[in-house]
């Protein structure tokens, strides 16, 4: 892939504010949090442990550790309004219009009065988040009121159980712990970016995050792993993946899960995710999507340099581990909540509104004619 455009559309290159959060692709293609590169996150940590990384600075002690995801634990319940609310979402609607409305309605119930309330509900959003979500969908879907405090150990232990109604086995908790770590924090990607401008007026966190949301909805952001897994299953084999791809790449249509607007070479995390991928195959018995996925990766270098990002290969991963397709995306809600509050914090401790310029393009300056007098 051709060395990145700097300046012109979509503000790429331009650096539009400081963070101490992360760095992406500082060197070639790395990704780290808090100066830890996150290859050495996903191998050695719990994602609490990087949510706590990512909020207080420093990765916590085991004490610390503790404590945090007992005050986690603590917040998993939803109010009764809340779960009201959601009950009255119906079954077909997107689940990430359900997760911007589910934040919404918390933000009316449980609201930020003071910036000094802001770690607090930083908490409350991502132990709700996964509540909010597997609520509303075993109410629409199965008819039942669910349980949403459980007593798992982990987020992702919590909202697989929620969602099946059974514990979780230790690979697919490990899977969603790394999976959740990967996605928590990325810099001024779009999504994040949003929660910034948001909070750049000093509005509130719930209102960051609601935007934020929205943001991530989109299949050039987060919606990509929801579209790679449309995708993907769509072809029964290598070959019949390789053949369309490139009948599509002929008509210039854009692939999702591949590209990136920072990384010019790979994206840290798909080797990551890939492993667990390939991992979930072998325990599934798979045949033809993680094959598929492969040849996607290579047909997709071959012809145009184009490397899977974040996305690609968690399609395959979350599908092997039983999760509906429509529930990809507020997963990665689920983590980037850690990020996106991490920044509103940021933003507020050093703020100046954000309000850049634009170039004019429209008609010179012209005289209302009367209305009558249009034609
Ligand atoms: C976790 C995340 O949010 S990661 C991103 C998830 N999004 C996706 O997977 C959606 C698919 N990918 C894309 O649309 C893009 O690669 C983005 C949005 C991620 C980055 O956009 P940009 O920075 O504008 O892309 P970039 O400048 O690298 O594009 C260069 C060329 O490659 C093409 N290209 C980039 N990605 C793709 C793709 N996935 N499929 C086909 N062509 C592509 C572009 O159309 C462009 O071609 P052009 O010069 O003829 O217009
Ligand atoms: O950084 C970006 O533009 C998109 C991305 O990968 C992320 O938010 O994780």
């Amino acid at each position: 892939m051709a060395e990145k455009k700097v300046g012109g559309a979509g503000l790429r290159g331009q650096v539009a504010g400081k963070t101490a959060l992360s760095t992406v692709g500082k060197s070639g293609s790395g990704l780290t949090y808090r100066g830890y590169d996150v290859k050495d996150l996903a191998e050695n940590c719990e994602f609490e442990e990087v949510a706590y990384l990512i909020f207080y600075g420093e990765l916590p002690t085991k004490a610390q550790l503790a404590d945090y995801k007992g005050v986690l634990k603590g917040m998993r319940g939803l109010p009764q309004a809340l779960k009201e609310v959601l009950e009255r979402i119906p079954a077909d609607a997107h689940p990430m219009d359900v997760m911007r409305t589910g934040c919404s309605m918390l933000g009316n119930l449980e609201g930020e009065e003071s910036f000094d309330e802001q770690q607090d509900r930083a908490n409350r959003l991502l132990a709700a988040f996964p509540s909010i979500i597997c609520y509303w969908y075993r109410f629409s879907h199965d008819g039942v009121r669910i349980e949403t405090e459980t007593d798992d150990d982990s987020i992702g232990g919590h909202f697989l159980h929620m969602l099946r109604d059974e514990k979780p086995n230790d690979l697919h908790e490990q899977v969603m712990n790394v999976s959740l770590i990967l996605y928590a924090e990325h810099e001024f990607n779009a999504s994040t970016f949003t929660a910034r401008v948001c909070a750049s007026t000093l509005s509130d966190l719930f209102s960051c995050i609601t935007g934020a949301i929205g943001s991530l909805r989109g299949p050039l952001h987060g919606g990509a792993n929801e579209a790679a897994m449309e995708l993907i299953e769509r072809f029964s084999s290598p070959d019949e993946a390789e053949k369309e791809l490139l009948g599509m790449l002929e008509r210039k249509e854009k692939i999702m899960g591949f590209g990136h607007a920072v990384y010019t070479e790979s994206d840290p995390r798909n080797a990551i995710i890939k492993q667990w991928s390939e991992k979930l195959a072998a325990d599934v018995g798979d045949d033809v999507l993680y094959p598929v996925s492969v040849r996607c990766e290579e047909v997709m270098w071959r012809e145009k340099k184009l490397f899977c990002n974040a996305d690609f290969f968690h399609a395959s991963a979350y599908h092997f581990m039983g999760i509906p397709t429509k529930l990809f995306t507020p997963i990665f809600v689920m983590s980037r909540v850690t990020g996106w509050a991490a920044h509103v914090f940021e933003q507020r401790a050093d703020n100046r509104i954000i309000r850049p310029s634009a170039e004019y393009v429209g008609p010179e300056l012209r005289k209302v004619e009367p209305i009558a007098e249009r034609g």
